[in-house]
């Protein structure tokens, strides 16, 4: 089965095109100000009327309150959001009813106590984000090119949600991380960018490339 790919903190509709060409399933688009990645809701409703039909546009925010979440569905067409900030199983549960949405839970993964939580998010989350932990003080919760110990999860393929392998992926290092996950999704930002924010072409059909062939 191919591996899906979500890529994620899209900023310009080139990189919808970019990301289309190199077969995505999934393209996200982050709303969090501190990030290199972030766009206005204006900005992004621009760049989802661009994405094709059979790629799912993802929202990606970080603890945002009811008020945020309305006025970014009322003005973006979205097919999922991500919740990336520390959004309890309760609160997660409440975005799911409250929006008709399915909702993808960014988890930050460092040790193996990390995977505890995940049985409880999988009660209410449609799917997992596995991604690396954000180091100490951190700017920003996700998108910091950092990878986690992918052994950790070698022989979980079989948790009950769908989940996606996220963290300091490359076109070098992702077909390596697939072996030994066993992920049938991934999520990549930084790996593919030529600078923060600058999604690069070549690196994203590279990095489709690699996971194609192995
Ligand atoms: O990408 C960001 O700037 C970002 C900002 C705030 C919260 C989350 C963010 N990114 C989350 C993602 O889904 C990234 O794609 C994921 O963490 C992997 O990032 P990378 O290690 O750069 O591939």
């Amino acid at each position: 089965m191919q591996t899906a790919v979500k890529f994620c903190g899209l900023t310009r509709p080139q990189d919808i095109h970019a990301a289309a060409e190199a077969g995505a399933r999934y393209v996200g688009f982050v709303f969090f100000p501190k990030s290199p990645r972030h766009v206005t809701q204006e900005a992004a409703r621009a760049l989802a009327l661009e994405v094709p039909p059979g790629i799912a546009k993802v929202a990606l925010t970080v603890d945002a309150d009811d008020a945020a979440l309305d006025a970014l569905i009322a003005e973006v067409p979205l097919d999922m959001l991500q919740l990336h900030g520390h959004e309890s199983p309760e609160r997660v549960a409440h975005v799911r009813a409250r929006y008709g949405l399915p909702v993808m839970k960014a988890l930050g993964i460092a040790t193996a106590r990390d995977l505890d939580q995940i049985d409880a998010y999988s009660e209410v989350a449609d799917q997992l984000l596995i991604d690396a932990k954000p180091p100490e003080g951190a700017d920003l919760p996700g998108g910091n090119g950092l990878s986690f110990d992918w052994r950790l999860l070698a022989g979980r393929k079989y948790w009950t949600r769908p989940w996606m392998l996220a963290g300091g992926l490359t076109p070098d290092n992702v077909a390596e991380a697939v072996r030994l996950t066993g992920a049938r999704q991934v999520d990549v930002s930084s790996g593919v960018e030529s600078a923060p924010g600058i999604k690069d072409a070549g690196r994203m059909a590279e990095f489709a490339r690699a996971l194609a062939t192995g």
